[in-house]
């Protein structure tokens, strides 16, 4: 069972959807569409209401110029294309690469199949439905209502700046992406975009560069999808270079881990479904030939793991010269010093058009005021938008900090563990994430936690990637519920029921606890973090007892005395927002921001309720461990 946002809408069932543009019909079934004219407008509609192919300069076109109910059905004759083969997924056969052990929906990556690399779609009628499952198709899965608080979310605050801000929309129906798209969101269940999306798919729509910060498990991965999506779709067919064996991506997706991009591709295939867009994943430590076949059959999109990707690059494999949208997932983790060199390489040193010349947007839940400044080497008039994790949303996540000493953490881990077992209702797993610093503190804990009689697997960089994705698909499938990882593992990855994140051992940075317990408490359920604090923690003291009053969290006495105690030493965790994960850098000094409350619509000056703004408050000539 999967959950998700919109489950907790009320009567969130086609009829709601359908005010997505689509009324409840389902497109009627057109006929085959060969691949020269997909994504194209139909003869009959007045091509002079097309929207632009996004420009970066391009901001006055929300919605797409006003105009969605053309639109809408301009491209519900494109859906309709498609439409014809989606519900034979089951007999269909799978022309993709034999995936690894458990991608089972990246398995058919392939389905494009035929018609080269510069061809856009190659055969929708053997697109493998990554829904798995013919009745999603039809929308008629009934989805469980686990009474997911989606209003919880209605008064997050929002702080965007930068020059003429296309406004928010409230809903999927006032951002035209097309019928093929409505209805694959529709299959996604996704009923109401969430906060972020609200604000990031108009700004991106628009033609603008973006830097988006918002918190863990909101939705930011449709945010930047759909719009990419959207965007190719909406181009006249573009031509790409023949001939040689270099493939020509529209759009690249960099994320930090070979996980995520896996699960990028997986909702990125969801979500353009039938639109003929073709994206295709490439990451280390799986054969790199199944990814050039994949990559000789075309892409449109390329999600990608920087190492792999240079390596396609320098073996002149892929060409970058024709990328239009450039995303960044895990940004400021990707402009780090681990990444840096690597993302330069890739943007900036190969054949990649300049910023300006293709829409940037960089996603992330935390952004360290140096990332962002690194970060805007590489955006082009950009819009900075927080997504504020405030009040009832970060209430989601209940964190917990405990003093144990080193020595005791297994007796105490054991102590959680049986306790957890205690509260399981017919004998159902909840997942536990617990994380250790070290590889091989991953093994060994593991292991300890076997002979003891706990089901427990492993997930760290020593690995292979066939042992990652088994462990990772033995985890989400409850077979071992218990799953110990290092910070591999800690950013991106959305495991429905995720019930627990024990930080067995604490990060040394804060951002790297957000994203830990982030883990759990997505998309509107609620989660539970518990930190195991030692010695060894002391100069996180302080930024961690502030993030867990800014969240409304119980903060324990000696957790805030040992902050006031410890001096803060300026090192990795200074962030640059306080409830925010981020702060626009570039307003330093001058904190003009503009809160948008959902409920209203506009904007709302009454602030957050923040005594002292993001720096926490921190004596004059102490550094802030938030700014
Ligand atoms: N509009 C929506 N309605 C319902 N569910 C949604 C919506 N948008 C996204 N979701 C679901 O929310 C979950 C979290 O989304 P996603 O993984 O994109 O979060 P994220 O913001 O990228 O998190 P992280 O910061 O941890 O990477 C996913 O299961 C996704 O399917």
């Amino acid at each position: 069972m999967r959950t998700s946002w919109a489950d907790s809408v009320a009567n969130s069932g086609p009829e709601n959807a359908a005010s997505s543009g689509s009324g409840n019909a389902r497109p009627t079934r057109a006929t085959y569409v060969p691949p020269h004219l997909r994504n194209k407008p139909p003869p009959s509609s007045d091509s002079s209401s097309l929207p632009p192919a996004p420009t970066p300069a391009n901001n006055d076109r929300v919605g797409y110029g006003g105009a969605p109910a053309a639109a809408g059905s301009r491209w519900a004759a494109v859906a309709g294309g498609g439409g014809g083969t989606g519900s034979g997924s089951g007999s269909r056969p799978d022309f993709g690469r034999q995936g690894p052990p458990g991608s089972g929906s990246r398995s058919g990556g392939g389905g494009g199949g035929g018609g080269g690399w510069n061809n856009r779609s190659g055969g929708w009628d053997r697109e493998p439905n990554p829904f798995g499952n013919d009745d999603a198709e039809a929308g008629l899965v009934e989805q469980e209502n686990t009474g997911i608080n989606f209003d919880a979310y209605e008064d997050i605050p929002v702080e965007t700046s930068g020059s003429n801000v296309p406004p928010p929309v409230n809903t999927f129906a006032e951002i035209d992406l097309g019928e093929a798209m409505n209805q694959n969101i529709r299959r996604c269940k996704y009923v109401k975009p969430t906060p972020v999306q609200r604000h990031a798919i108009p700004i991106l729509l628009a033609g603008r560069d973006l830097m988006a910060c918002a918190q863990t498990g909101s939705g930011k991965t449709a945010a930047f999808c759909f719009p990419i999506i959207s965007g190719i779709m909406r181009e006249q067919y573009v031509s790409r270079p023949r001939g040689g064996r270099n493939a020509y991506p529209l759009a690249l997706i960099l994320s930090p881990t070979r996980e995520l991009s896996c699960q990028i591709h997986d909702e990125a295939r969801k979500f353009s479904y039938q639109t003929g867009v073709k994206v295709v994943v490439a990451y280390g430590g799986a054969p790199i030939n199944q990814q050039l076949r994949e990559l000789e059959r075309g892409v449109d999109i390329l999600v990608a793991t920087p190492g792999r990707l240079v390596d396609l690059l320098e073996r002149a494999r892929v060409s970058l010269q024709m990328i239009r949208y450039l995303a960044l997932d895990e940004a400021d983790r990707m402009l780090d010093m681990g990444f840096e060199p690597q993302i330069r390489k890739i943007v900036e040193q190969m054949d990649m058009p300049p910023c300006g010349m293709r829409q940037t947007m960089l996603f992330s839940a935390t952004f360290p005021k140096e990332i962002q400044r690194l970060a805007s080497d590489f955006l082009s008039n950009y819009i900075f938008l927080a997504v504020g994790r405030v009040g009832s949303s970060t209430d989601l996540i209940v964190q917990r900090v405990e003093y144990v000493h080193e020595s005791d953490k297994r007796s105490h881990l054991m102590d959680l563990l049986h306790a957890q077992r205690e509260t399981e209702v017919n004998g159902k797993h909840s997942l536990t994430l617990v994380f250790v610093e070290t590889k091989k503190g991953a093994d060994s804990l593991e292991h300890w936690l076997y002979v003891n009689g706990f089901p427990a697997t492993s997930i760290h960089g020593d690995r292979t990637q066939q042992e990652r994705e088994l462990a990772l698909r033995s985890f989400k499938s409850g077979k071992t519920p218990i799953l110990v990882a290092t910070d591999v593992a800690a950013r991106g990855l959305d495991i429905p029921h995720v019930a627990h994140v024990v930080n067995f051992d604490l990060p040394n940075d804060i951002d790297d606890y957000v994203h830990r317990i982030g883990r759990t408490g997505r998309a509107g359920k609620t989660g539970l973090a518990t930190a195991f604090f030692s010695d060894n923690n002391s100069s996180l003291a302080r930024p961690l007892a502030d993030l867990m009053q800014e969240a409304n969290q119980e903060v324990p006495a000696w957790l805030s005395r040992y902050a006031s105690k410890v001096q803060y030493s300026g090192g990795k965790n200074r962030r640059s927002g306080g409830r925010f994960g981020g702060r626009d850098f570039r307003k330093e000094g001058s904190f003009n921001r503009v809160t948008d409350y959902y409920s209203g619509g506009g904007n709302n000056a009454a602030g957050y309720g923040v005594p002292s703004g993001y720096g926490g408050g921190y004596a004059p000539g102490v550094t802030s461990a938030w700014d």
